[in-house]
């Protein structure tokens, strides 16, 4: 039996006075690959932002590897084993890609600021790019380099929100081919948010499909058919 890595028990969250997790449940399993779908505005970034600690919980659990982290700062959330990768990357364009990563050691919690050396066998075309700014870096580039930088800390969990979004369809599969390495490799765990159903067949063994602030369907992702796309994901 694989060991539950994340349990979240009846989450509720929102903005100020507009609630929009209304009643979250989902657990994932040590190693493996599930993806987050639903359309646009049900909640899916909500859900990652307060599993990072980004927005408050008001209601419900967070467990992560039997620890509840429900009410823990966001960096101590990162050293107990949660990397994040959020919607539009966010990497710093004014500092350098190597200060980008070396930034993302911070989320370890030791002073040792050096850069693993097998960052660069999964994302090899950042070695040549170390002193280049982040901003110069095409959107593709920049995905890779949000990638390495959450991988930084460690992660045993990596939440990753709509890491193919405005990024050509070459790339996207590279991108998908190294969540996969890391996936396989490293056993790092991943929830992806994605708006796109292939990619996310691809990677996931397990979906769940959100609507308006609650899990509305999930199974294995062969169960992700016509009538569930139908249902939950393609715009009325
Ligand atoms: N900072 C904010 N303040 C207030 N409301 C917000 C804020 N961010 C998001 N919302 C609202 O919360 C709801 C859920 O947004 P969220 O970004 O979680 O959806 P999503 O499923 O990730 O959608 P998308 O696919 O468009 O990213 C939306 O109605 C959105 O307008």
């Amino acid at each position: 039996m694989p060991e539950t890595l994340l349990n979240i028990s009846r989450l509720q969250s929102g903005y100020g006075s507009s609630q929009i997790l209304r009643d979250v449940s989902l657990g994932i399993e040590q190693g493996e690959i599930v993806c987050l779908l639903g359309r646009n505005g049900v909640g899916k970034s909500t859900l990652l932002k307060t599993l990072t600690g980004l927005i408050k919980a008001s209601a419900g659990s967070i467990q992560l590897q039997g620890q509840d982290i429900t009410r823990m700062p966001t960096h101590l959330r990162a050293r107990a084993g949660l990397g994040y990768v959020p919607q539009g990357r966010e990497v710093l364009p004014q500092f350098t890609v190597e200060e980008n990563l070396l930034l993302g050691t911070l989320a370890r919690g030791s002073n040792r600021m050096q850069l693993p050396d097998d960052i660069f066998v999964y994302f090899p075309m950042l070695r040549s790019m170390l002193r280049r700014k982040a901003g110069m870096l095409s959107g593709g580039q920049q995905q890779q380099l949000a990638l390495a930088r959450a991988l930084m800390g460690e992660p045993r969990l990596l939440l990753l929100d709509e890491p193919t979004e405005g990024i050509q369809p070459s790339i996207v599969q590279e991108i998908g081919e190294i969540i996969q390495r890391l996936n396989r490799e490293k056993g790092i765990a991943v929830l992806l948010v994605e708006q796109k159903i292939p990619f996310a067949r691809r990677l996931a063994s397990r979906f769940f499909v959100m609507e308006r602030g609650d899990i509305a369907v999930q199974g294995p992702i062969e169960q992700l058919d016509q009538s569930v796309i139908a249902s939950y994901l393609e715009v009325a």
